[in-house]
């Protein structure tokens, strides 16, 4: 394992409303190690998405990356040209991710395309991705088209055009949220496997602290885009400081019909 962390430091992404520059991203920094998952958790619209996409210059119109430096073991890198390459991604609703007109072979060869990976035997590299990421039959599901497809297939073919990159870092921003619960638990079972036997890294974006348990070791609370609170996961569960992630907790616990212990 030649890479082995990835740090984001002092991010902050801004916007403007009503003529007043916003902080959406306040002076953020995580540390994503190879093998572990680092969980980035906090309510709707505290600013998680917008902290892997500035991370990978891919910002929406209308916000900036005002401050940030990311680096792969102390070396500074530009946010695009670790996109693909050092850092693969993956999204929540997997249907919108992929182009109604195209084949999963169309797809992959993109993919593989964009980093350079066309050459000959692009192929095999695909099918071997498919088969490692759960699609069983690489050569049928090439000619398929998104809409032939799962919610569940289609979330295993977003991870292996992911794993096709070979990339040593994975932003997973949601990857269970629009599925049901037993293609979710195969998808946290499939990502807890590349994990281990790939040692990747992943930064897992949620707002799920069930996902949290089941798949990280690092958690990071995010609020109105400032981390509150880090910490190893079995310690944001029993001992919670900030309020911000015993609402999560609670959150959690309510719905499962569960309470505090003490
Ligand atoms: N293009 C944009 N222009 C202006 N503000 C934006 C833009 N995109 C997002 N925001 C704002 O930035 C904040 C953080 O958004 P972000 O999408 O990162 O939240 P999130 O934590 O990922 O939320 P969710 O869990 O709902 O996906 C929100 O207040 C959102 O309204």
């Amino acid at each position: 394992m030649s890479q082995r962390t990835l740090q984001i430091k002092a991010l902050t992404v801004e916007t403007q409303r009503q003529g007043q520059r916003v902080k959406l991203v306040d002076n953020l920094s995580l540390s994503v190690e190879r093998g572990k998952v680092l969980a980035l958790v906090g309510p709707s619209g505290s600013g998680k998405s917008l902290t892997c996409a500035a991370s990978l210059d891919v910002l929406p119109p209308g916000t900036w990356r005002k401050a940030g430096v990311i680096s792969i073991d102390g070396e500074v890198r530009s946010p695009s040209s670790l996109r693909g390459r050092e850092v693969a991604v993956i999204l929540q609703n997997p249907r919108s991710a992929f182009n109604p007109v195209r084949t999963m072979c169309s797809h992959a060869y993109e993919t593989l395309h964009a980093i350079g990976a066309d050459l000959p035997g692009w192929q095999e590299r695909a099918a071997m991705a498919m088969i490692a990421a759960g699609l069983s039959e690489p050569q049928r599901i090439f000619d398929l088209y998104p809409f032939e497809m799962s919610g569940g297939m289609l979330q295993r073919m977003m991870i292996a055009l992911a794993l096709m990159s070979e990339a040593p870092f994975l932003f997973a921003d949601e990857p269970t949220t629009d599925l049901d619960l037993i293609v979710q638990r195969d998808i946290l079972d499939l990502l807890e496997r590349l994990k281990q036997e790939r040692g990747l890294g992943i930064l897992l974006v949620t707002h799920d602290m069930g996902v949290v348990a089941r798949l990280a070791e690092q958690v990071a609370v995010i609020d109105s885009g400032r981390i509150v609170e880090a910490a190893a996961v079995s310690d944001l569960f029993l001992r919670p400081v900030h309020p911000t992630t015993r609402q999560l907790i609670d959150a959690h616990l309510s719905l499962y019909g569960m309470e505090w212990a003490a």
